[in-house]
């Protein structure tokens, strides 16, 4: 290996005429127009057997590799390309002489340009009729080291790899009589070494998936190549740039209104995580802001379930973002539309309602068309120097069986209807941002007190909240994302008429919190697992 150098020595800043290019795609869909718009520009063509089929089909002049290589391709087509005769054409460098006297010494003549695209291993991945060995076929090898060894000269080489490159690489040969500028091959490089790393990283995680196991489910190194999806205008502040990469939208469908900001984005996936603690209950409705619910209620109908859980805090809700957990109809997007809601997602929308909400022409309106509970992505947040990753908090188990876990730790026990609050109370807790705080009574929050420094503040936070509101915490039940630490906070609710309270219990003053529930006859429940949201 050479001695590194900022930049290849003697390097062509003028395009490159494309005199000879390879192409070799599964995906033959646009080769034609393209392999045209070389030969119209005088290339030669040359192609392994599948394409060279489609372009002469085409009635395009094609040399098969077979006859630069001078072999036959070999075992299924598991050697095609990868033969000297290939990828000292790809990769000699044409301003050294002694790399062209070598090619010259062996016959072998320069390639200009590599079209490719991939055995689709992606898509192959998830079809449950191929076995891993039929799976491995599904690898290209031959592939990427023609992108890779094209890409690496791509001071002398051009080299497509993807489909939606075509119109651009004609335009340039257009406009540049049949060359292809630095600039451009430089950005195609990038985008094949992308290609190719993006592949290299689905074969990896399949294959370290095979035998993964639980306390070893997180790969090393972790790798996660995500396709971009989209630019966003800007991120969290609009000095900051952004863009949306991976497959948001196999989760959410816009229907109407701007594209979907970064900030958005972030608040739809909070509402998204938190309706899917729902999908099966009636109908549910959730208000959310910054990612933090201000209020989310269960009821007969989704009206109601608005209307309740708008009741808890009817200051933050505007500018916020809505989500219901089934068919959005007129009665309840009519009352959702009396205040500017920016965001609003639901399954569907009865006949009509689009219109109606549509009137708004800056709202978004989304379907959710997935749930995060199908997504076996790690949820991943960047810090400094590197990223965390972890596995995503799982969507609570039904009532009966949360109950079997939890258990009851004072002389009262909860109720049937206080169960139901404790489990409904412990589904929206886990995603208020910590410390968080939660009262709830009959299926509707009446006060959050969410992202305080201190649970006490928190606790004070939710209930000044729910005073303002009017609503009265006499017989709700209290939700504490992690432990009390102290018997205050336990106490402070007891003074509001509280008479459940759920939590994860561990704390060394745990019989304290307990003995203060028993002296005002509070049934506590301890779930045994934190809930923290940071
Ligand atoms: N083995 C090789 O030398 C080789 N060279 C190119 N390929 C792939 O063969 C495909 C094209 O084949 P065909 O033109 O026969 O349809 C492309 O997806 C290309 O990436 C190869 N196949 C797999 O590795």
């Amino acid at each position: 290996m050479p001695s590194p150098t900022t930049d290849a020595p003697n390097a062509p800043e003028s395009p490159v005429r494309i005199r000879r290019a390879l192409l070799s795609v599964y995906d033959k869909d646009g080769v034609v127009p393209l392999a045209k718009a070389l030969h119209t520009h005088g290339a030669e063509l040359v192609s392994t057997g599948g394409t060279a089929q489609a372009l002469r089909d085409a009635d395009l002049p094609v040399t098969d590799v077979t006859d630069v290589t001078g072999a036959p391709e070999m075992l299924d087509g598991r050697v095609k390309t990868l033969h000297p005769a290939i990828h000292a054409g790809l990769l000699a460098r044409r301003d050294e002489a002694s790399d062209l006297d070598e090619l010259k010494a062996q016959g072998i003549a320069p390639i200009d340009l590599v079209v490719g695209s991939l055995y689709p291993f992606q898509q192959a991945r998830h079809r449950s009729d191929l076995s891993p060995k039929e799976l491995l076929e599904y690898i290209d090898i031959g592939g990427p080291t023609m992108l890779r060894a094209a890409a690496k000269n791509y001071h002398h080489v051009g080299v497509v790899s993807n489909t939606d490159q075509y119109e651009e690489v004609v335009q340039a040969l257009n406009d540049h009589d049949g060359a292809l500028p630095l600039p451009l091959r430089r950005t195609l490089a990038g985008r094949a070494f992308a290609a190719t790393a993006s592949y290299d990283t689905a074969i990896a995680n399949y294959l370290g998936s095979v035998d993964s196991d639980a306390d070893d489910a997180l790969p090393s190194p972790y790798i996660a190549v995500e396709g971009k999806a989209q630019d966003l205008r800007y991120g969290e502040n609009p000095h900051q740039r952004a863009a949306l990469y991976g497959t948001p939208f196999s989760f959410v469908k816009p229907l109407h209104g701007k594209a979907l900001s970064y900030n958005n984005m972030i608040d739809v996936h909070a509402a998204l995580a938190l309706i899917d603690e729902f999908r099966d209950d009636g109908p549910t409705c959730a208000i959310l802001k910054h990612t933090n619910p201000t209020g989310v209620a269960t009821a007969d109908t989704l009206l109601h379930a608005y209307e309740r859980a708008f009741a808890t805090d009817t200051k933050s809700p505007f500018g916020g973002i809505v989500i219901v957990n089934q068919a959005l109809d007129r009665a309840t997007a009519e009352a959702i539309n009396s205040i500017y809601t920016e965001v609003i997602i639901a399954p569907e929308y009865e006949e009509g309602v689009l219109d109606l909400l549509k009137e708004k022409k800056k709202r978004r309106l989304l379907r959710q068309t997935g749930s995060l509970r199908e997504d076996p992505r790690h949820q991943v947040r960047s810090v400094a120097g590197g990223l965390l990753v972890q596995d995503r908090n799982p969507v609570s188990a039904p009532l009966n069986e949360s109950r079997a876990a939890w258990s009851v730790v004072t002389d009262a026990e909860p109720t049937a209807a206080m169960w139901g609050d404790m489990h409904f109370a412990w589904r929206v807790v886990k995603h208020v941002k910590s410390n968080a705080i939660l009262y709830v009574r009959d299926g509707r929050t009446l006060g959050i007190g969410a992202g305080q420094m201190s649970r006490v503040d928190a606790s004070e936070l939710a209930v000044r909240k729910a005073a303002e509101e009017d609503l009265s915490l006499d017989g709700a039940v209290v939700a504490s994302d992690a432990f009390f630490p102290f018997a205050d906070g336990l106490e402070a609710a007891a003074e509001h008429g509280i008479t459940g309270a759920i939590q994860p219990g561990g704390s060394i003053r745990d019989d304290e919190v307990i003995a203060a529930a028993n002296a005002h006859d509070i049934a506590m429940v301890c779930t045994g697992t934190r809930h923290f949201c940071h």
